[in-house]
């Protein structure tokens, strides 16, 4: 049988089979439409970037962001974007994981000669993740790392005097989220979560170029571009929820490889009700560390309160409690209670929600 000519420049022999569209191309055609999409979702309305901007990519050393690092290298110089790009990391302190991954970033500062800068938690929070895990086990710590890192790079950010920071979030991890959203009820989040670009009045501008890339032609093209990644997954346990949302949109692929980008399409068309939004806390700053909050502490000193109250694990059961507000305190789930009139059914208090009433009541608190 004769061999598939690329169904985009129809001369040379088609070797990829494009997991997000089913074209058959050949490699170069394959890396010329990665690379294009990603200009096109870089360019498309006001654009992400202003000409100068300085701009620090998230660096974890993992399939993502290094090519995030090294596309976006590419287009700086192809299209003149004008953009000064850094190398951001985050050290979470998880001995066997991440110190092994920022070699691998070590290695991208040099091969894309993009200055370095490194963070640890240990140093900002007086807690690495080991030690966290320690403390709480491993069912609600990545609450935690999300938390402190959020914080970590904006905090990164500001000591390189760098105005937006990308990262490495692509089309499946979106998608997950919306999903997430859904089965969470959590109407907010879900109105903001497949914002390219998200900025408030204080905070770094944050943006997702890789919004409409799929993470198997991420993994296509470092594999194909031979780049230097770390491919080990965290070594504590990951988000069970996001877990579920991921095996099922694992699945909706393998039979619609479209249901990715129909999910963030339809995230995209969901627009907050006015109420929803005037239900949106005004924010301030953290009364502990002066990091931009809409409660008196931030979310990251929150839970270091209830680390540092010492809670065991037993401690972490005995506090969790069915009527926490739900994400946003968008809802409450009415419970039967056996007092009320027959088929009445009472709608739990409004909780006030303090970080030292216990580890788990602030994680859920600020549920992801
Ligand atoms: N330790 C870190 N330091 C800097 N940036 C990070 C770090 N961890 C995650 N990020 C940023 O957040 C993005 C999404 O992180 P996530 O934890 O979902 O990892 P991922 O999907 O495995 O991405 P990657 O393959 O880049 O590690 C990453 O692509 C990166 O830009």
């Amino acid at each position: 049988m004769p061999p598939t000519p690329c169904s985009l420049c129809q001369t040379a022999r088609a070797l990829v089979k494009r997991p997000k569209t089913g074209q058959q191309v050949c490699k170069s055609c394959f890396f010329e439409v990665f690379e294009t999409e990603v200009h096109n979702t870089i360019i498309e309305g006001n654009g992400l970037f202003k000409r100068g901007e300085k701009v620090a990519i998230g660096a974890s050393g993992g399939k993502d962001s290094t090519v995030l690092a090294h596309v976006l290298s590419t287009l700086n110089q192809r299209y003149d974007y004008g953009l000064d790009l850094y190398l951001l990391s985050i050290d979470e302190g998880i001995t066997g994981y991440r110190d092994d991954s920022l070699e691998t970033v070590k290695q991208n500062q040099v091969e894309y000669g993009l200055p370095l800068k490194i963070l640890s938690y240990d140093d900002l929070y007086g807690w690495t993740m080991d030690k966290i895990v320690s403390q709480v086990g491993r069912k609600n710590n990545c609450t935690f790392c999300g938390v402190f890192r959020r914080q970590a790079l904006d905090r990164g950010a500001a000591q390189l005097g760098v105005d937006h920071i990308v990262t490495g979030h692509n089309a499946d991890d979106i998608a997950e989220t919306v999903l997430m959203n859904i089965m969470r009820g959590d109407i907010a989040r879900l109105g903001r979560c497949t914002a390219v670009t998200t900025e408030g009045e204080d905070t770094i501008k944050r943006s997702k170029p890789f919004k409409y890339a799929y993470e198997k032609e991420i993994v296509m093209y470092a594999y194909f571009k031979k780049l230097t990644y770390f491919s080990t997954e965290c070594i504590y346990s990951p988000d069970a929820y996001r877990g579920h949302a991921r095996v099922f949109l694992k699945d909706l692929e393998s039979i619609r490889p479209s249901a990715i980008i129909d999910i963030i399409h339809s995230g995209e068309s969901f627009v907050l009700q006015e109420g929803v939004q005037r239900g949106m806390k005004a924010m301030q700053t953290c009364k502990r560390c002066g990091y931009i909050s809409s409660n008196d502490l931030c979310k990251a000193c929150a839970l270091l309160q209830g680390l540092e109250a010492g809670l065991d694990r037993s401690a972490l059961r005995q506090t969790q409690d069915s009527t926490t507000l739900a994400p946003d305190g968008q809802r409450t789930i009415p419970k039967y209670d056996r007092h009320a009139t027959a088929f009445e059914l009472s709608t739990p208090p409004k909780i006030e929600l303090h970080a030292t009433e216990g580890i788990e009541r602030a994680v859920k608190a600020i549920a992801l």
